[in-house]
């Protein structure tokens, strides 16, 4: 199994050195409608030495992000959280830990629960709901690729009928799954198949696509997923946005995200130029997963 190399210690998210910043909330706050708006935190899974995944690591994680980073939701086992690098029950582990320690803390943990196996994705989503996951979300299976939206919307249906309750997110992220079928096309009509369907944490860079999702369908959260150009995605009516940087720059971003709605679009810029030039550094550190978790250790 390959897994990210660095791992988040319980020292490393508590250290006294680190610098306090003050939080700053937005207006773009929770929405008294549950609606998911604002900055999301895509979790690091915290390991062991060993390679185990380390749950006691997880209740500081929370403090942390809530305390030092002004963040109020987070979306685990994704991406940055190594999902498709884990196994089953690890994946059931860790939202189950998520779900408990984020109890009180933050408004909506949002569980990722897709798998190349439709049915252990039902299972994940059923899992999810059982543990008090506020949502779930899933990315297009990319072993056998779905080549059409339909298809697509079939895999999505079936996975969101193991949790009703529960809202679902389509997770559009197109470089990795290879599958690039618009999003656009995806969400058409989905809400006659999938009544829960709440909308899409979008990681492509196509704003074009991205503005005619908020166009179609304004009421739904429209997530954007590539922090590098989260203020274009603003400029499109972007809800909010679910990122890995968020982890560490969580309180610029919300400066970033302040400075947009007040119309000052120079300081919006400001802070957007930063975060580019950060992420183009860690591109070539070779940007993984562990080098991620590493900028999280040393910002
Ligand atoms: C591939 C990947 O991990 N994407 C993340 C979320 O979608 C982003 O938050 C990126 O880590 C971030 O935009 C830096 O490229
Ligand atoms: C960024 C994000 O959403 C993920 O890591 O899944």
């Amino acid at each position: 199994m390959v897994r990210s190399s660095s791992s988040v210690t319980l020292e490393t998210l508590s250290d006294p050195r680190r610098k306090i910043r003050k939080v700053i909330m937005t207006t773009m706050g929770p929405a008294a409608d549950g609606k998911l708006t604002g900055l999301v935190a895509a979790t690091f899974t915290p390991l062991t030495q060993h390679d185990e995944i380390n749950l006691s690591v997880i209740g500081p994680y929370v403090d942390y992000l809530a305390e030092k980073q002004g963040i109020k939701n987070i979306f685990v086992n994704g991406t940055t959280g190594e999902s498709m690098s884990l196994t089953l029950s690890e994946r059931k582990d860790l939202a189950e830990e998520w779900c408990k320690r984020a109890k009180g803390k933050m408004d909506q943990v949002i569980v990722h629960v897709g798998c190349l196996s439709l049915k252990d994705s039902q299972e994940l989503a059923r899992h999810a709901a059982r543990v008090g996951a506020h949502a779930v979300a899933v990315i297009a299976p990319s072993f056998f690729k779905p080549k059409t939206a339909d298809a697509l919307r079939a895999f999505l249906t079936q996975v969101a009928s193991a949790a009703p309750a529960l809202p679902f997110y389509y997770y559009h992220i197109p470089a990795i799954t290879g599958v690039n079928v618009s999003a656009r096309d995806v969400i058409e009509g989905i809400e006659s198949l999938i009544p829960s369907f709440r909308g899409v944490k979008f990681s492509g860079s196509d704003l074009v696509d991205f503005g005619q999702c908020v166009s179609h369908r304004p009421q739904w959260s429209f997530l954007y997923g590539l922090d590098e150009q989260f203020l274009g995605a603003l400029a499109m009516g972007a809800h909010g946005a679910v990122g890995s940087t968020y982890n560490y720059l969580g309180c610029d971003v919300q400066q970033l995200m302040s400075a947009f709605e007040k119309g000052d679009i120079v300081q919006a810029r400001k802070i957007q130029f930063k975060i580019q030039e950060l992420v183009t550094y860690a591109i070539k550190l070779g940007f993984d997963v562990g080098v991620n978790k590493q900028l999280m250790i040393e910002i």
